[in-house]
This record gives C-alpha cells, sequence and structure tokens, in this order.
C-alpha cells in the first residue's frame, strides 16, 4: 500500500488479482505438470542476441486495455497483429497475458509465438516461478520481471528460474535505487519503464536519468510513451538499445506502417547509437 494513503496502488491491485488467478490456474494445472509441458517446448531464441542487432530494436506490444487508458483496441486476432508488426519489421513481440487490466491471455501469447519467428515476450505482472514455466510452455523467449513487484531475493530467484529454461528475463525498473536492485540480480536486459505503475504518470525523462548509469553490456530498453519516431530518437539519443510501443500502435490504422516507420527511424543515420 503507497505509504500515508491508506489506498492500494494501482500496482498492488494488479498483483493481487494476479496472485489469484495464477492460484486458480495452479489448481487446474498442477506445477509438475507445467513443468513438463515447458520442458517439451522448442528452445527459446536469443533474445538478447536479437536486441542487440544494429539500429533501434522496435518491440511492438499486443495490448488490448489498460488500467491508465481502459479499451485501446479490439485485437480478435493476436497472430494476425504480431505478424503485421513482425512484417513492419518488429524486433520482438510483447504480449500482456494479464486478463484482468489488459485483457491479454495466455491463449494470445501461444497463438503469437506459432505465427512468428522473432523472440516472442511474456508481458505479466510474474510473481512465482509457475507462471515462468507457463512462460515457456506457451512459446515465450522472454519473461517481463518487474523489480518494484518483487523480493530481492525473489526477483534473483525468478530471474534464475527464467535463465534455466534457457529464457531472457527482462527485468523492469523506474528508478536508480531499483536499477541498483536489477544490476545486483545480474540482469543482462533492463527496461527502464517511463510510467510510474504506482500513479501511472509517464515521465520520458526517467529514461535519460537512468540509462546512463547502466554497464554498455546490458541491453537498455525504454518503455511505454513512444507514440511516434520522434519519441524512440529521444530515447535513442538517451542510449536506448530497443523501445517497448503498445499504445502508438494497436491504436494506428495500419500497425505494419506504424512499426516500420519506427524501424525506419531506428536505423537511420542520423539516429543516435547506443555505446557498447
Ligand atoms: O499501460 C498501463 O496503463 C499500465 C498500468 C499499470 C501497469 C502496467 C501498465 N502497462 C504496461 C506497460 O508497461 C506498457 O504496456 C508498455 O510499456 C507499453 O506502453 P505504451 O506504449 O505507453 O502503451
Amino acid at each position: 500500500m503507497p505509504e500515508g494513503t491508506g489506498r492500494a496502488s494501482v500496482l498492488d491491485e494488479i498483483l493481487a488479482g494476479v496472485r489469484e488467478d495464477v492460484a486458480q490456474r495452479q489448481e487446474a494445472v498442477p506445477l509438475e505438470q507445467v513443468r513438463e509441458l515447458a520442458a517439451a517446448a522448442p528452445p527459446a531464441i536469443d533474445a538478447y542476441a536479437a536486441l542487440r542487432k544494429p539500429g533501434v530494436a522496435v518491440i511492438a506490444e499486443v495490448k488490448r486495455s489498460s488500467p491508465s487508458k481502459g479499451a485501446l483496441a479490439d485485437i480478435p486476432d493476436p497472430a494476425e497483429l504480431a505478424g503485421e508488426y513482425a512484417a513492419g519489421g518488429a524486433r520482438c513481440i510483447s504480449v500482456l497475458t494479464e486478463g484482468r487490466w489488459f485483457g491479454g491471455s495466455l491463449e494470445d501469447l501461444a497463438a503469437v509465438r506459432a505465427a512468428v519467428q522473432v523472440p516472442v515476450l511474456r508481458k505479466d505482472f510474474v510473481v512465482s516461478s509457475y507462471q515462468v514455466h507457463e512462460a515457456r510452455a506457451h512459446g515465450a523467449d522472454l519473461v517481463l520481471l518487474i523489480v518494484a513487484a518483487l523480493e530481492q531475493n525473489v526477483l534473483v530467484g525468478l530471474l534464475e528460474r527464467i535463465e534455466s529454461l534457457g529464457m531472457t528475463a527482462l527485468v523492469e525498473v523506474h528508478d536508480e535505487e531499483e536499477a541498483d536492485r536489477a544490476l545486483d540480480a545480474g540482469a543482462q536486459v533492463i527496461g527502464v519503464n517511463a510510467r510510474d505503475l504506482r500513479t501511472l504518470e509517464v515521465d520520458r525523462s526517467v529514461f535519460e536519468r537512468i540509462a546512463p548509469g547502466l554497464p554498455n553490456s546490458v541491453v537498455k530498453i525504454a518503455e511505454s510513451g513512444v507514440r511516434g519516431p520522434h519519441d524512440l530518437i529521444r530515447y535513442a539519443s538517451a542510449g536506448a538499445d530497443a523501445v517497448l510501443v503498445g499504445e502508438g500502435l494497436v491504436t494506428q490504422k495500419s500497425p505494419r506502417d506504424a512499426v516500420a516507420e519506427l524501424v525506419n527511424a531506428g536505423n537511420h543515420p542520423a539516429t543516435p547509437r547506443p555505446v557498447r
């Protein structure tokens, strides 16, 4: 609960719902069974390598709705949307699998996995290793871990579990203290979210403040607030290897063209390159 308010933050509310939903799924499909499904899945794609290729990578998100904006787009066929994103040059597809606030599901993740060749991110509020095995079983290559949602020992344990299954952890931070915790945990891919998950306020300068303090070996992803090429260029100037974009794509008439426009900006010779 946020200090002094007596009210749960949006993040707290989301996490409470996620814990209930995970418990229900685990009741229906026990951990042992999900582990077996994860072990039988085709190997994960190396997302770190994909995101380190030249040019600013675009991670395109399948996002139906959100706590901050409500309904954004219908997306009856997430696989088709992911195909459009990939055709536009997206380096990675992010799939929001949380159901209550974002309208996503693990079925969306599996459908997207089957439709594209690029790495796929399970974007959710991961609090238990059960969800990590679920992610692998449904074809994820990357799994999001949100530092603000996890005690340090849990963060370390989940990151190790993700890597032990051959996947990459995308560790999300919003301030310097969280960035230190991500680095201490051994994160190699760090997302700086411009959106404060407690207040929902978007502040693009957060990336500019935090990214310069991250080592060159870390893939730096600027999350949230990209509404067009100008935002990508701003993040690139501050050292972004990649941008993660949801609303700015799902609300476009042609998500493929919108991705292509960002990819072109990310490849343009005048766009700054991250120092490596
Ligand atoms: O999008 C929200 O309102 C939100 C609220 C609370 C927790 C997470 C939330 N979004 C997840 C994300 O971080 C974004 O989907 C992602 O970074 C893309 O953001 P945008 O391009 O601004 O849609």
